[in-house]
Protein backbone atom coordinates (compact mmCIF):
# COMPACT_ATOMS: atom_id res chain seq x y z
CA UNK A 1 0.00 0.00 0.00
CA UNK A 2 1.52 3.15 -0.97
CA UNK A 3 0.53 6.11 1.36
CA UNK A 4 -0.89 9.10 -0.39
CA UNK A 5 -2.12 12.51 1.88
CA UNK A 6 -5.14 12.83 0.33
CA UNK A 7 -7.50 9.64 -0.76
CA UNK A 8 -9.91 11.79 -2.36
CA UNK A 9 -8.71 15.01 -4.10
CA UNK A 10 -10.29 17.20 -6.48
CA UNK A 11 -9.90 20.47 -8.01
CA UNK A 12 -12.30 22.64 -9.78
CA UNK A 13 -14.77 19.66 -10.04
CA UNK A 14 -17.70 20.47 -12.21
CA UNK A 15 -20.84 19.22 -13.14
CA UNK A 16 -23.40 21.12 -15.56
CA UNK A 17 -26.73 19.47 -16.26
CA UNK A 18 -28.36 21.41 -19.21
CA UNK A 19 -28.13 24.83 -17.77
CA UNK A 20 -28.13 23.69 -14.12
CA UNK A 21 -24.71 23.60 -12.73
CA UNK A 22 -25.03 20.73 -10.22
CA UNK A 23 -21.37 20.93 -8.56
CA UNK A 24 -19.59 24.30 -8.97
CA UNK A 25 -15.89 24.00 -9.54
CA UNK A 26 -15.20 21.89 -5.72
CA UNK A 27 -11.69 21.05 -4.43
CA UNK A 28 -12.23 18.50 -2.05
CA UNK A 29 -9.82 17.19 0.26
CA UNK A 30 -10.15 13.95 2.08
CA UNK A 31 -6.84 12.87 4.49
CA UNK A 32 -5.74 9.29 4.37
CA UNK A 33 -7.50 7.24 7.09
CA UNK A 34 -10.41 10.40 7.75
CA UNK A 35 -14.04 9.49 8.40
CA UNK A 36 -15.55 12.59 6.11
CA UNK A 37 -18.48 13.32 6.04
CA UNK A 38 -19.41 14.96 2.62
CA UNK A 39 -22.57 17.01 4.13
CA UNK A 40 -25.60 18.52 2.39
CA UNK A 41 -28.90 19.39 2.43
CA UNK A 42 -30.70 17.34 -0.47
CA UNK A 43 -29.99 18.51 -4.06
CA UNK A 44 -26.52 20.40 -2.85
CA UNK A 45 -24.81 18.05 -5.56
CA UNK A 46 -23.60 15.28 -2.98
CA UNK A 47 -24.61 12.28 -5.78
CA UNK A 48 -23.11 13.67 -8.80
CA UNK A 49 -20.00 14.54 -7.07
CA UNK A 50 -19.72 10.76 -5.89
CA UNK A 51 -20.51 10.04 -9.03
CA UNK A 52 -17.82 11.65 -11.18
CA UNK A 53 -15.21 10.39 -8.15
CA UNK A 54 -16.14 6.77 -9.05
CA UNK A 55 -15.77 7.79 -12.95
CA UNK A 56 -20.43 7.06 -13.30
CA UNK A 57 -20.35 9.89 -14.96
CA UNK A 58 -17.63 12.42 -16.57
CA UNK A 59 -17.30 16.13 -15.13
CA UNK A 60 -17.72 19.21 -16.96
CA UNK A 61 -14.77 20.51 -16.13
CA UNK A 62 -11.99 19.97 -13.55
CA UNK A 63 -10.08 17.05 -12.13
CA UNK A 64 -9.96 14.22 -9.41
CA UNK A 65 -7.73 11.95 -8.41
CA UNK A 66 -8.29 9.14 -5.26
CA UNK A 67 -5.75 7.36 -3.39
CA UNK A 68 -3.16 9.48 -5.10
CA UNK A 69 -3.59 8.34 -9.01
CA UNK A 70 -6.54 9.04 -11.23
CA UNK A 71 -10.24 7.52 -10.34
CA UNK A 72 -9.37 4.62 -13.25
CA UNK A 73 -6.45 3.23 -11.58
CA UNK A 74 -7.60 3.69 -8.13
CA UNK A 75 -10.83 2.16 -8.71
CA UNK A 76 -10.10 -1.67 -7.34
CA UNK A 77 -8.76 -0.44 -4.26
CA UNK A 78 -12.38 1.64 -3.69
CA UNK A 79 -15.41 0.45 -2.43
CA UNK A 80 -18.70 1.99 -2.88
CA UNK A 81 -21.99 2.14 -2.25
CA UNK A 82 -24.07 4.39 -4.48
CA UNK A 83 -26.86 2.18 -5.71
CA UNK A 84 -26.59 -0.68 -4.16
CA UNK A 85 -26.00 -3.87 -5.59
CA UNK A 86 -28.70 -5.82 -6.86
CA UNK A 87 -29.52 -8.36 -4.76
CA UNK A 88 -31.45 -11.62 -5.12
CA UNK A 89 -34.81 -11.99 -2.64
CA UNK A 90 -34.85 -15.76 -2.13
CA UNK A 91 -31.29 -16.02 -2.14
CA UNK A 92 -29.51 -15.67 1.38
CA UNK A 93 -27.26 -13.30 1.97
CA UNK A 94 -24.14 -15.61 1.68
CA UNK A 95 -25.37 -16.95 -1.62
CA UNK A 96 -26.01 -13.32 -3.05
CA UNK A 97 -22.43 -12.73 -1.73
CA UNK A 98 -21.12 -15.87 -3.65
CA UNK A 99 -22.96 -14.56 -6.96
CA UNK A 100 -21.09 -11.23 -6.82
CA UNK A 101 -18.19 -12.96 -6.39
CA UNK A 102 -18.40 -15.03 -8.84
CA UNK A 103 -19.09 -12.13 -11.51
CA UNK A 104 -15.14 -10.76 -10.20
CA UNK A 105 -12.77 -12.01 -12.66
CA UNK A 106 -10.57 -10.77 -10.52
CA UNK A 107 -11.30 -12.79 -7.43
CA UNK A 108 -9.92 -16.30 -7.07
CA UNK A 109 -12.27 -18.89 -6.72
CA UNK A 110 -10.33 -21.35 -4.55
CA UNK A 111 -10.29 -18.81 -2.07
CA UNK A 112 -14.12 -17.23 -2.48
CA UNK A 113 -15.50 -18.95 1.29
CA UNK A 114 -13.44 -17.45 3.48
CA UNK A 115 -13.66 -14.13 1.64
CA UNK A 116 -17.33 -14.14 2.04
CA UNK A 117 -18.01 -15.17 5.33
CA UNK A 118 -15.03 -12.86 6.22
CA UNK A 119 -17.32 -9.63 4.31
CA UNK A 120 -20.68 -10.98 6.52
CA UNK A 121 -18.68 -11.43 9.78
CA UNK A 122 -17.11 -8.07 9.58
CA UNK A 123 -20.78 -6.27 9.15
CA UNK A 124 -21.93 -8.53 12.02
CA UNK A 125 -24.07 -10.83 9.09
CA UNK A 126 -22.18 -14.09 10.14
CA UNK A 127 -25.28 -15.61 12.01
CA UNK A 128 -27.51 -14.73 9.49
CA UNK A 129 -26.02 -15.39 6.48
CA UNK A 130 -28.37 -18.59 5.78
CA UNK A 131 -31.36 -15.92 5.64
CA UNK A 132 -32.93 -15.08 2.56
CA UNK A 133 -32.31 -11.94 1.54
CA UNK A 134 -36.14 -11.12 2.01
CA UNK A 135 -36.21 -11.56 5.13
CA UNK A 136 -33.49 -9.00 5.99
CA UNK A 137 -34.11 -5.44 7.81
CA UNK A 138 -33.35 -2.70 6.38
CA UNK A 139 -30.50 -2.61 8.30
CA UNK A 140 -28.87 -5.62 7.70
CA UNK A 141 -29.98 -5.58 3.81
CA UNK A 142 -27.26 -2.20 3.99
CA UNK A 143 -24.69 -4.02 6.18
CA UNK A 144 -25.07 -7.04 2.87
CA UNK A 145 -24.19 -4.00 0.66
CA UNK A 146 -21.38 -3.04 2.92
CA UNK A 147 -20.45 -6.67 2.54
CA UNK A 148 -20.26 -7.33 -1.05
CA UNK A 149 -17.96 -4.03 -1.19
CA UNK A 150 -15.65 -5.78 1.48
CA UNK A 151 -15.00 -8.98 -1.21
CA UNK A 152 -11.92 -7.09 -1.57
CA UNK A 153 -9.48 -5.46 0.20
CA UNK A 154 -10.18 -1.42 0.05
CA UNK A 155 -8.41 1.30 1.08
CA UNK A 156 -11.02 3.52 0.85
CA UNK A 157 -14.67 3.34 0.73
CA UNK A 158 -17.32 6.34 -0.73
CA UNK A 159 -20.65 5.56 0.72
CA UNK A 160 -23.59 7.73 -0.79
CA UNK A 161 -26.12 8.25 2.38
CA UNK A 162 -25.35 5.00 3.78
CA UNK A 163 -28.07 5.62 6.49
CA UNK A 164 -30.68 6.39 4.52
CA UNK A 165 -34.26 5.13 5.46
CA UNK A 166 -32.70 3.22 7.98
CA UNK A 167 -34.52 2.93 11.56
CA UNK A 168 -32.65 4.04 14.85
CA UNK A 169 -31.21 0.25 14.75
CA UNK A 170 -29.84 0.23 11.41
CA UNK A 171 -28.91 3.33 11.56
CA UNK A 172 -26.56 2.53 14.93
CA UNK A 173 -25.58 -0.72 13.00
CA UNK A 174 -23.99 0.48 10.18
CA UNK A 175 -22.49 4.07 11.72
CA UNK A 176 -20.53 1.14 13.75
CA UNK A 177 -19.53 -0.98 11.23
CA UNK A 178 -18.62 1.94 9.38
CA UNK A 179 -16.54 3.50 12.97
CA UNK A 180 -14.72 -0.05 12.34
CA UNK A 181 -13.66 -0.39 9.13
CA UNK A 182 -12.03 3.24 9.70
CA UNK A 183 -10.38 1.80 12.57
CA UNK A 184 -9.41 -1.04 10.63
CA UNK A 185 -7.60 1.69 8.23
CA UNK A 186 -10.01 2.50 5.30
CA UNK A 187 -10.23 5.75 4.28
CA UNK A 188 -14.23 6.51 4.43
CA UNK A 189 -16.04 9.61 2.66
CA UNK A 190 -19.78 8.94 3.05
CA UNK A 191 -22.03 11.65 1.98
CA UNK A 192 -25.26 12.83 4.26
CA UNK A 193 -27.11 15.51 5.11
CA UNK A 194 -27.73 14.44 8.49
CA UNK A 195 -25.17 16.87 10.71
CA UNK A 196 -25.86 14.38 13.65
CA UNK A 197 -24.00 11.92 12.01
CA UNK A 198 -21.18 13.94 10.90
CA UNK A 199 -20.82 14.77 14.75
CA UNK A 200 -21.16 11.12 15.96
CA UNK A 201 -18.81 9.64 13.69
CA UNK A 202 -16.51 11.93 11.11
CA UNK A 203 -12.97 13.03 11.69
CA UNK A 204 -13.98 15.64 8.67
CA UNK A 205 -16.39 17.51 7.17
CA UNK A 206 -17.30 19.05 3.56
CA UNK A 207 -19.96 20.96 3.86
CA UNK A 208 -22.12 21.12 0.26
CA UNK A 209 -24.73 24.20 -0.68
CA UNK A 210 -26.44 25.05 -3.82
CA UNK A 211 -23.29 22.83 -5.72
CA UNK A 212 -20.54 24.77 -3.85
CA UNK A 213 -17.99 23.22 -0.99
CA UNK A 214 -18.60 25.88 1.48
CA UNK A 215 -16.26 24.64 4.12
CA UNK A 216 -14.28 21.87 4.81
CA UNK A 217 -11.56 20.32 7.22
CA UNK A 218 -11.37 18.91 10.30
CA UNK A 219 -14.24 18.72 12.97
CA UNK A 220 -11.81 20.27 15.53
CA UNK A 221 -10.54 22.82 13.03
CA UNK A 222 -14.29 23.58 12.51
CA UNK A 223 -15.16 23.99 15.99
CA UNK A 224 -12.07 26.07 16.44
CA UNK A 225 -13.51 28.79 14.04
CA UNK A 226 -16.08 29.50 16.77
CA UNK A 227 -15.46 31.55 19.62
CA UNK A 228 -15.73 29.96 23.10
CA UNK A 229 -18.06 31.71 25.74
CA UNK A 230 -17.38 31.23 29.34
CA UNK A 231 -20.70 31.08 31.70
CA UNK A 232 -20.61 31.33 34.79
CA UNK A 233 -23.36 30.07 37.21
CA UNK A 234 -23.71 32.44 40.05
CA UNK A 235 -26.12 33.62 42.47
CA UNK A 236 -24.41 37.22 41.78
CA UNK A 237 -23.85 37.37 37.85
CA UNK A 238 -23.19 41.40 38.38
CA UNK A 239 -20.37 40.46 40.56
CA UNK A 240 -19.34 37.87 38.23
CA UNK A 241 -19.64 39.84 35.12
CA UNK A 242 -17.52 42.60 36.30
CA UNK A 243 -14.59 40.13 37.18
CA UNK A 244 -14.94 38.90 33.36
CA UNK A 245 -14.85 42.46 32.21
CA UNK A 246 -11.79 43.46 33.99
CA UNK A 247 -9.90 40.20 32.57
CA UNK A 248 -10.84 41.14 29.02
CA UNK A 249 -13.53 39.21 28.31
CA UNK A 250 -15.96 40.59 25.83
CA UNK A 251 -19.67 40.98 24.81
CA UNK A 252 -20.27 40.38 28.84
CA UNK A 253 -23.84 39.70 29.51
CA UNK A 254 -25.71 39.12 32.69
CA UNK A 255 -28.26 36.74 33.10
CA UNK A 256 -30.33 36.00 35.94
CA UNK A 257 -27.96 33.69 37.65
CA UNK A 258 -25.64 33.55 35.08
CA UNK A 259 -22.97 35.64 33.57
CA UNK A 260 -21.14 34.52 30.28
CA UNK A 261 -18.77 36.24 28.11
CA UNK A 262 -16.53 35.41 25.25
CA UNK A 263 -13.42 34.43 26.12
CA UNK A 264 -10.78 35.23 23.06
CA UNK A 265 -7.31 34.12 24.26
CA UNK A 266 -8.14 33.99 27.83
CA UNK A 267 -7.41 30.81 29.64
CA UNK A 268 -10.85 29.06 31.31
CA UNK A 269 -8.31 28.38 34.60
CA UNK A 270 -7.47 32.10 34.99
CA UNK A 271 -11.09 33.21 34.85
CA UNK A 272 -12.24 30.36 37.33
CA UNK A 273 -9.05 31.70 39.60
CA UNK A 274 -10.18 35.58 39.42
CA UNK A 275 -13.72 34.83 40.14
CA UNK A 276 -12.81 32.87 43.00
CA UNK A 277 -10.32 35.10 43.77
CA UNK A 278 -13.24 38.20 43.44
CA UNK A 279 -15.11 36.35 46.13
CA UNK A 280 -17.45 35.17 43.25
CA UNK A 281 -19.65 32.37 44.65
CA UNK A 282 -19.30 29.90 41.45
CA UNK A 283 -22.11 27.35 41.42
CA UNK A 284 -20.83 26.02 37.53
CA UNK A 285 -17.93 26.94 35.27
CA UNK A 286 -18.54 26.22 31.59
CA UNK A 287 -16.66 26.76 27.87
CA UNK A 288 -19.28 26.32 25.29
CA UNK A 289 -18.70 26.63 21.70
CA UNK A 290 -21.63 27.62 19.36
CA UNK A 291 -22.94 23.76 18.28
CA UNK A 292 -21.48 22.49 14.59
CA UNK A 293 -25.02 23.16 13.31
CA UNK A 294 -25.27 26.80 14.70
CA UNK A 295 -22.07 27.75 12.19
CA UNK A 296 -23.04 25.73 9.50
CA UNK A 297 -26.90 28.06 9.22
CA UNK A 298 -24.65 31.08 9.31
CA UNK A 299 -22.65 29.16 6.25
CA UNK A 300 -25.37 27.80 4.28
CA UNK A 301 -28.41 29.99 5.68
CA UNK A 302 -30.35 27.21 6.01
CA UNK A 303 -30.45 24.21 8.82
CA UNK A 304 -29.96 20.76 9.07
CA UNK A 305 -31.74 17.97 9.86
CA UNK A 306 -30.67 16.89 13.32
CA UNK A 307 -32.34 13.90 13.93
CA UNK A 308 -30.90 10.41 13.73
N1 LIG B 1 -28.93 13.34 -14.46
C1 LIG B 1 -29.33 14.55 -14.09
N2 LIG B 1 -29.90 15.41 -14.97
C2 LIG B 1 -30.29 16.65 -14.60
N3 LIG B 1 -30.13 17.15 -13.36
C3 LIG B 1 -29.59 16.36 -12.43
C4 LIG B 1 -29.14 15.02 -12.74
N4 LIG B 1 -28.62 14.47 -11.61
C5 LIG B 1 -28.73 15.42 -10.65
N5 LIG B 1 -29.31 16.54 -11.13
C6 LIG B 1 -29.57 17.78 -10.38
O1 LIG B 1 -28.37 18.20 -9.78
C7 LIG B 1 -28.60 18.72 -8.47
C8 LIG B 1 -27.74 17.99 -7.47
O2 LIG B 1 -28.25 16.67 -7.31
P1 LIG B 1 -27.55 15.57 -6.42
O3 LIG B 1 -28.35 14.31 -6.54
O4 LIG B 1 -26.12 15.51 -6.73
O5 LIG B 1 -27.72 16.18 -4.97
P2 LIG B 1 -27.56 15.48 -3.57
O6 LIG B 1 -26.90 16.48 -2.69
O7 LIG B 1 -26.91 14.16 -3.71
O8 LIG B 1 -29.03 15.29 -3.12
P3 LIG B 1 -29.82 13.96 -2.77
O9 LIG B 1 -29.42 13.67 -1.36
O10 LIG B 1 -31.23 14.37 -2.92
O11 LIG B 1 -29.38 12.92 -3.77
C9 LIG B 1 -30.09 18.57 -8.22
O12 LIG B 1 -30.72 19.80 -8.46
C10 LIG B 1 -30.52 17.53 -9.22
O13 LIG B 1 -31.85 17.76 -9.62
Amino acid sequence: MTYHPLAVRTQGLTKRFRTQVAVNAVDLAVPTGAVYGFLGPNGSGKTTTIRMLLNLISPTAGTHELLGVPAAAALSKVGSLVEGPAFHPYLSGRDNLRRLDAADRTADGATAATRIDGALDRVGLLPAARKRYRAYSLGMRQRLALAATLLQPRELLILDEPTNGLDPQGTREVRSIITHLAAEGSTVMLSTHLLSEVEQICTHVGVMHLGKLVAQGSIEAIRGRTAPTARVDTSLPGQAAATLRGLGLTDVAVGEEHATGLLGPIAPEKVVAALVGDGVPVRGFAVQRPDLEELFVTLTGEGFDVSG
